[in-house]
């Protein structure tokens, strides 16, 4: 790996003291981080030095999953860091930062290879770019990269316009878009379980499978975001990036781990394949859902409209769930439904795969096949079979085998991406391609949204989303699998012998 400077716009930021800074210590203790590096940390006010490391090293005690073994190895680490002052526009400060940057390497004796991570609001995107470049900080003779977070553009003009200017400082092989889903360790390992096990190989079609189901629910409110998540909902927050990207993951076909490059191809071929949604189908394939009171846990929360900071007659949408169809040989035929939503049952992100019942029409009244990728907060697989129930020799009951990834002390999806970026593994980054489709797919959702021409459901908080939501699957024959019961409901499910 090579030996690098690791420049953090937002460093001050609740991102980087949450995140960035524990992932990179992380990294650090087990051995990830090149042999020498230097970390430079960025926020308007001045502080010194020593005073920032000490805000480093606060951050490290309270977020960070592994400890240094002695006082030597922290030491070490927060010796790695140097602070500066900077405002965003004052290219002046980046002309300061480039001696300091500079003047580090030459000290450590490292190359000018440069990563710089945006960790700001997205209105500093481009500033930010443009001046490293005007600054001479980005004509370095090593490599240099972009890390960027989300969001990136608010709908495709947007996205289009940011990406061109981007462009004009880093080449695309330079730039890093987060999406912190690609490095949850279950989303990393999609590709691996389809392209290294033959038994699932072989059934990874519309031949075998009936249908694929991705969830993200969450229990949270909106929590102290209204004046972001209000103009933002459910569509622009999870569906035009992880609930795509996961829907990527998954149907990419593969035919052995691939490298970057061709991941990024099969993922824009999904794309390319999705059946775009126009004015006459749109109400039929999404549903648009916004949380009313309720439960969270036994205890009463309010409705979304009523949440500090949303407006009055807000018609935000904090669920949405989708119908797709991918027109491409392997899917056609195969519907895809994508859910996500705020206030709902419980946290959970999986994936239900549905496999075809091989005697449809003979009655047999057997539960299908499924195969369930656990991402959050369990990590795990399962497979549900059918088997003979021993006490009754003409009936069959559902079993699952389970594997859960036991440990709490796995790397978390910033460590993963951070690896990747200080390595220049962009496989599991959202490249253009992707991003660019991915607003052209969700742009006639935002346009129906801003017209008004999908109907908002209610839901009551704690519940599994909006009536509709059930009834866009149901419309196909199918369920939504795994879903809680709420109070009061008869569990549609037999509660199975199962540790979930
Ligand atoms: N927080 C989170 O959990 C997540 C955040 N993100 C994204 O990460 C980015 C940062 O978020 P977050 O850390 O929460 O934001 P914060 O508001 O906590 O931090 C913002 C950072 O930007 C700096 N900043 C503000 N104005 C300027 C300026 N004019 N010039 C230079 N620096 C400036 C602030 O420095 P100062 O000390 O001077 O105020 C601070 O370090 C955003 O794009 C957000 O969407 C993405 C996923 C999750
Ligand atoms: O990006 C975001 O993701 C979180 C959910 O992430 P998870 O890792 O907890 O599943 C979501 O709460 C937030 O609104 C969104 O901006």
């Amino acid at each position: 790996m090579d030996n690098m400077t690791f420049v953090l716009f937002g460093g001050t930021g609740d991102l980087a003291k949450r995140k960035i800074y524990p992932a990179l210590f992380n990294l650090y203790i087990d051995k990830k981080m090149p042999e020498t590096f230097s970390i430079i940390a960025l926020g308007r006010k001045e502080t010194t030095h020593a005073e920032f490391q000490q805000v480093v090293a606060k951050s490290l005690e309270t977020f960070s999953r592994r400890a240094a073994s002695d006082e030597a190895q922290l030491k070490a680490f927060l010796e790695t860091v140097r602070y500066a002052a900077l405002d965003a526009g004052n290219l002046e400060d980046f002309n300061k930062l480039r001696t300091l940057v500079e003047q580090r390497e030459q000290e450590l004796n490292i190359p000018d290879n440069r990563l710089f991570y945006l960790s700001v609001a997205p209105e500093f995107f481009e500033t930010i770019a443009f001046n490293i470049k005007d600054s001479g900080l980005g004509s370095t003779t090593g490599w240099k990269r972009l890390v960027i977070e989300k969001p990136f553009g608010r709908d495709l003009q947007s996205a289009r316009h940011l990406n061109a200017q981007l462009s004009k400082a880093f080449d695309e092989s330079e730039i890093y878009r987060i999406d912190h889903y690609l490095g949850k360790p279950m989303v990393q390992n999609l590709e691996i379980l389809e392209s290294s096990n033959p038994i699932l190989k072989a059934l990874w079609s519309n031949h075998h499978i009936a249908n694929v189901q991705i969830t993200a629910s969450e229990t949270v409110g909106v929590e102290e975001r209204a004046g972001y998540y209000d103009h933002s909902g459910a569509i622009r927050d999870m569906v035009q990036n992880h609930m795509l990207q996961l829907l990527m993951m998954i149907s990419m076909r593969l035919p052995r781990k691939g490298d970057a490059s061709e991941v990024r191809m099969k993922k824009r071929n999904v794309m390319e394949s999705l059946r775009p949604l126009n004015k006459e189908t749109i109400a039929q394939n999404v549903v648009r859902g916004q949380y009313a009171a309720g439960e969270i846990n036994g205890k009463p929360v309010p409705a979304y409209i009523d949440e500090p900071g949303v407006p009055a007659g807000s018609k935000n949408d904090t669920f949405i769930a989708l119908r797709l169809w991918i027109d491409n040989y392997f899917w056609s035929e195969v519907p895809f439904y994508i859910r996500t939503g705020k206030r709902m049952k419980e946290k959970s992100t999986r994936i239900v795969i549905e496999f075809k019942e091989p005697l449809k029409g003979q009655n047999t009244n057997n539960d299908p096949n499924l195969l369930v990728i656990e991402i959050n907060p369990n990590e795990g697989i399962f497979i549900q079979l059918n088997k003979k129930d021993p006490l009754d020799n003409e009936k069959l009951e559902p079993m699952r085998i389970n594997f859960y990834e036991c440990g709490n002390d796995l790397p978390e999806a910033y460590e993963n991406l951070i690896h990747d970026a200080v390595r220049g593994d962009s496989t599991f980054f959202a490249h253009w391609d992707e991003v660019e489709l991915s607003w052209q797919y969700v742009q006639p959702i935002l346009d129906a949204f801003e017209q008004d021409l999908i109907p908002l459901s209610y839901y009551p908080a704690g519940s599994n989303g909006p009536e509709a939501s059930d009834q866009l699957v149901a419309a196909d024959g199918f369920k939504w699998w795994l879903d809680k019961p709420v109070e009061g409901e008869k569990a549609e499910e037999k509660e199975l012998a199962v540790q979930r």
